[in-house]
C-alpha cells in the first residue's frame, strides 16, 4: 500500500472555475482519493510520502493522441518536404531499414522526451507494436497501441494478423496501462475491402480504429479521383464510423464532414505543428468543437513536428486557432482540456486525463518559481502561452512517481540517446552512403 500526498497548487481540470491555490491531493496506490484545498482533505489521511511544492502547479498529465514514437530516429533526417514526397522518398525507404530493436530504442527515446515534457499517456501507431509495448512497460507510462496497416502493400495481411495478437497479448498489460486499437493507416493506403475487413476485427475484438483521415489536399484529390467522394464520406460509406474511431489530423473538411463526423461522435487527433510543416492546412478546430466533437492534441512523429513537446503543441494550437479565426478562438483553458480531459476521451480512457476521486494517479508539476512565471495572473494562460517542456518538476503515473527533480528514475536516458544516435546513423548510412 502507498499512500502519498501532494501539496501544491491544483488544477484539476475539473471544471473552468475549480482552481486551489493551495490545495492537495491525496493518492493511495494508483489511484486520486481526494482533492481539495490545503488541509481540507487529508485530515486523516496517513502517509509515506509529502511532496510539498507550493510554488508547483499539479494538474493531469498531458495526453498525446496521435503519434509514431519511433520516429524519434527520423528526426531532423527529412525536412522541408509535403507529405506525400516526405513519406514516399525519405519516411518510408527510412523505415524499410528499421529493425525491431530499432523500434524498441526510437520508442524509448520519445518515452524519455514525452515523460520531460509532461506527457503521461500516448496514443501511438507503428510496426514492431511489441517492441513499443516493452519500451512503455518498462518506462511507467501508459499508452494506446495501434498496429499501423496499411493494406495497399504486400505486408498488409500480416499486420492485421499481427494487430489481433497485439491485442491478445497487450490489452490491459501493466495493470491496465497499456490498451491496443487498430490502425488503418489511411483511406489512400487502404483499399474499402481492406478498411472493412480491419473493421470487422476490430468490433469482433470490441476495440477502436486509429486512422489519418483528411490529412492534405492531394489526398482529397486522390480519394475524389478514386471513389467520387471526400475521405470523410468514404470511410462512413465503408461504415468505419460506427465505434470508437480517433481521426487524425481532419485539415481539409466540408461542412458536410463534419456533420458526420459528429453525428458518428468520431474523436479528431489534432497536430497543428505537423500540419504546419508539412504545409497540410489548418484544421477546423472551432468549428468542430462548435459541433461537440471531442478534440484531443497530438505531436505526431518527430520526423514532421520536431518535438514531442505538448506544451509547444498546446501554444501553436491556440496561436494557429487565432491567426485563422479571431483572438478569442480557442482560449487557454480549452487548449488544456484538449491535452487532458479531452484527450482521455479521445483515446476512451474513463479515468484518466483529470484529477478527482477515483481516477488513476497521472499528473505532473510545473515548477512556476521561475520569472518567466510572473507575475501570476492566470495559472491556465501561463501553461498554454508560456510554459515549456523544461518547466516540468515531477511525473507520476499510475500512482509512480517516473521523474522526481527532472531526473528519470525508469530509464538510462544516456543509453537511450546513445543507442538512438548510432541505429538512426547507421540507417542513414545504408541508406545514403
Ligand atoms: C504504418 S505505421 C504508421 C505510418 O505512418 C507514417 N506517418 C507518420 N506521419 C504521418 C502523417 O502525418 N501522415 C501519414 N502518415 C504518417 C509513418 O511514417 C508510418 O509509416
Ligand atoms: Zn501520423
Amino acid at each position: 500500500m502507498s499512500r502519498i500526498l501532494i501539496r501544491a497548487m491544483v488544477l484539476p481540470m475539473t471544471g473552468p472555475d475549480v482552481f486551489y491555490p493551495h490545495g492537495e491531493i491525496c493518492i493511495e496506490n494508483d489511484r486520486i482519493v481526494a482533492v481539495g484545498a490545503e488541509g481540507s482533505v487529508s485530515e486523516n489521511f496517513k502517509t509515506d510520502r509529502v511532496f510539498n511544492l507550493p510554488n508547483d502547479v499539479v494538474m493531469p498529465g498531458l495526453i498525446n493522441t496521435h503519434t509514431h514514437a519511433a520516429m524519434t530516429l527520423l528526426r531532423s533526417y527529412a525536412d522541408d518536404l509535403p507529405l506525400m514526397p516526405w513519406l514516399n522518398e525519405k519516411v518510408w525507404p527510412f523505415e524499410d531499414k528499421m529493425t525491431e530493436q530499432d523500434i524498441y530504442w526510437g520508442t524509448a527515446l520519445a518515452i524519455c522526451e514525452m515523460i520531460r515534457s509532461g506527457t503521461t499517456t500516448m496514443l501511438d501507431m507503428y510496426a514492431s507494436m511489441e517492441k513499443v509495448a516493452e519500451a512503455v512497460l518498462q518506462a511507467g507510462t501508459r499508452a494506446v497501441l495501434s498496429r499501423g496497416l496499411i493494406g495497399n502493400g504486400p505486408n498488409g495481411e500480416r499486420a492485421l494478423q499481427e494487430a489481433g495478437d497485439l491485442f491478445h497479448q497487450y490489452q490491459g498489460a501493466g495493470g491496465g496501462r497499456l490498451k491496443v486499437m487498430f490502425g488503418p493507416h489511411a483511406p489512400y493506403t487502404c483499399s474499402g475491402e481492406y478498411l472493412q475487413r480491419v473493421k470487422a476485427q476490430a468490433d469482433s475484438l470490441g476495440v477502436g480504429i486509429h486512422i489519418h483521415v483528411a490529412e492534405t489536399l492531394d489526398e482529397i484529390k486522390m480519394i475524389q479521383e478514386q471513389y467520387g467522394k471526400t475521405p470523410v464520406e468514404w470511410l462512413d460509406e465503408l461504415g468505419l464510423f460506427g465505434g470508437h474511431v480517433v481521426a487524425a489530423h481532419c485539415v481539409h473538411l466540408t461542412a458536410k464532414d463534419m456533420d458526420i463526423l459528429a453525428r458518428n461522435h468520431v474523436c479528431i487527433a489534432h497536430n497543428p505543428e505537423s500540419n504546419m510543416k508539412l504545409n497540410s492546412g489548418t484544421a477546423p478546430i472551432t468549428e468542430l468543437l462548435d459541433r461537440e466533437i471531442v478534440v484531443g492534441l497530438g505531436t505526431d512523429g518527430a520526423s514532421s513536428n520536431n518535438n514531442l513537446d505538448l506544451f509547444g503543441e498546446m501554444r501553436t494550437a491556440a496561436f494557429q486557432q487565432k491567426l485563422q479565426v479571431n483572438s478569442t478562438a480557442l482560449p487557454a483553458y480549452k487548449v488544456l482540456e484538449m491535452a487532458t480531459v479531452k484527450g482521455a476521451r479521445t483515446l476512451g480512457l474513463e479515468d484518466v486525463g483529470m484529477l478527482a476521486p477515483g481516477f488513476k494517479a497521472d499528473l505532473i508539476t510545473v515548477d512556476m518559481d521561475q520569472p518567466h512565471f510572473y507575475p501570476r495572473f492566470s495559472i491556465p494562460a501561463h501553461l498554454v502561452y508560456v510554459a515549456h517542456a523544461g518547466d516540468v518538476r515531477t511525473v507520476m503515473v499510475d500512482g509512480k512517481v517516473i521523474m522526481e527533480e527532472r531526473k528519470i528514475l525508469t530509464l538510462d536516458v544516456n543509453k537511450v540517446c546513445q543507442e538512438a544516435e548510432i541505429r538512426a546513423k547507421r540507417i542513414a548510412q545504408e541508406l545514403n552512403g
